[in-house]
């Protein structure tokens, strides 16, 4: 079977032809580190998240780079307000957005660098444009790219130069054209020392479009197999940094995947509108497994909303398939926490689950299929006929290998702890605590507040943590953050 990606710039759907057999190149604009992560930047990162565990299952080695964009206007603005210094700002946030990836289950990027530690790359970069009449300096430290220089200017969006006579770009006392954007920014007097680099051109700071360029081609060579990132960052972004490397005579990204956008009321979810929700917030207020269901469910071109009953019902249905595992898990005698995910990789998938991924990730007919695989394994389970154990098990084995494509098996080591743990102990453990639960719960009906009082202090004097929720209290264990 053949892996068929969509291609923002062709608009077709073409099977994935590597630059080098076996080897898939793919490059993710990254995070700007100007402020906490929000549930955009998930639903982003997790849509290619998915594509990398579909590559790897599929046979391929994966380069994956996501940039840090480390310096900014935003950082410089939102760090000045704060008192603090740009870097400390950016690292904070750096830092908040590789945990909460790496707790949501992002495999991390074969490489992450940042902006800053590339400003080389890019002088050589913006020399090289410059020479070939791409590019050219104010003189008072910015560089420009010359649009009506490159021939194919527009190309990846569809826009000729006439239609972008008022786009985005703002006039500059040192441009040419409006049209033109900034490769470098010339530093300002208001800016911190620290925040700008001396270049041929004068001092300055990177501008946003030219460090995807210079990182790509550094890290995954002139040419490379994906080019990836949300669908807000197609026009001017990813415009400017095609018209950057093909200019610089690159052969650049064979092929664009765009995720669809998570709004809020049909506006993006972004820091501009304020309309955000944080990823602390919501794995605050949802099992992580399930905030990450929610957020892969849906195909990853589609544009997805946000709604608070979307992501309860993820948390049914994530629920459902940890019951599901863990009682398979059970019924086959094997011990779930000593399972490894090595032999899942050898699981041979069912041909449909593989159909639908191979069809441009169609992660929501992939789902059909395991929730299918799963309603089997349920109707096995009910059956209490010894004799099944071997279907059980190898019906387990489809359900967890499939789970573990989506990056959600609930029994591998990310989640194993989520919501439970599929333990015997903790069937025991959790019963008891339902039914002092169960008792607080009938002691407020009766207003019996001492009581409802005694019950909750019992627990937390034996380590459990008791938080109510609208679906009801859940209970946790104080030590286990
Ligand atoms: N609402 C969203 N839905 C999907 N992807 C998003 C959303 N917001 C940001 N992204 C993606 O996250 C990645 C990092 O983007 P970046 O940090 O530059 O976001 P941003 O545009 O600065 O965020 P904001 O809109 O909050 O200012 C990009 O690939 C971007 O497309
Ligand atoms: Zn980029």
């Amino acid at each position: 079977m053949t892996l068929n990606l969509h291609d923002t710039a062709t608009r077709q759907t073409a099977p994935l032809g590597p630059v080098q057999p076996g080897a898939v190149s793919l490059y993710v604009c990254g995070p700007t580190t100007q402020g906490a992560p929000h549930l955009g930047h998930l639903r982003t990162f997790l849509a290619f998240d998915v594509l990398v565990r579909w590559l790897e299952r599929s046979g391929y080695e994966v380069t994956h780079v996501r940039n840090v964009t480390d310096i900014d206007d935003k950082i410089l603005v939102k760090s000045a307000e704060a008192g603090a210094p740009w870097w400390a700002w950016s690292l904070r946030f750096e830092r908040e957005f590789q945990d909460t990836l790496d707790r949501i289950g992002n495999r991390r990027p074969t490489y992450e660098p940042r902006a800053t530690g590339h400003v080389t790359e890019m002088i050589a970069l913006m020399e090289r444009l410059i020479e070939r009449g791409h590019a050219y300096p104010d003189g008072a430290g910015s560089v420009y790219f010359d649009v009506a220089s490159h021939e194919g200017y527009g190309s990846l969006t569809r826009q000729s130069l006439e239609d972008m006579q008022d786009a985005g770009e703002e006039a500059e006392p040192g441009k040419r054209d409006r049209r033109d954007f900034a490769l470098w920014k010339a530093a300002k007097p208001t800016e911190p020392e620290t925040a700008s680099w001396d270049t041929p051109f004068g001092r300055g700071r990177p501008g946003w479009h030219l460090e995807c360029s210079a990182m790509s081609r550094k890290y995954l060579g002139e040419t490379f197999d994906i080019h990836a990132g949300g669908l807000d960052l197609r026009f001017p972004h990813h415009e400017n940094e095609q018209a950057q490397s093909h200019a610089a005579g690159y052969g650049f990204a064979r092929r664009w995947m765009h995720s669809g956008v998570l709004t809020v009321d049909g506006l993006k979810m972004g820091k501009s509108l304020d309309n955000f929700v944080t990823a602390a917030r919501a794995l605050a207020d949802h099992p992580t497994p399930a905030v990450r269901l929610a957020l892969v469910s849906g195909h990853y071109r589609a544009t997805v909303e946000y709604n608070a009953t979307a992501m309860r019902e993820a948390e049914t249905v994530w629920e459902r398939l940890r019951a599901t595992a863990v009682r398979a898990a059970e019924r086959v005698g094997a011990d779930p926490l000593a399972a490894t995910e090595a032999p899942l990789a050898e699981v041979e998938l069912p041909a449909d689950f593989v159909a639908a991924m191979d069809d441009d990730l169609a992660v929501p007919e992939a789902l059909a299929v395991l929730h299918r695989e799963q309603a089997a394994l349920n109707t096995l389970l009910g059956a209490r006929d010894e004799a099944g154990t071997h279907a059980i098990a190898a019906s387990l084995g489809r359900l967890r290998a499939m789970l573990d494509v989506l990056g959600l098996d609930p029994l591998g080591a990310q989640w194993r702890g989520e919501g439970g743990t599929a333990t015997a102990e903790h069937a025991a453990l959790d019963a008891l605590i339902s039914a002092q639960l169960a008792a607080r719960e009938a002691a407020r009906a009766e207003k019996d507040w001492a009581r409802a009082d005694a019950l909750r202090d019992a627990l937390t004097a034996a380590g459990i943590r008791i938080e109510d929720g609208r679906a009801g209290a859940r209970w946790t264990l104080e030590n286990r953050d």
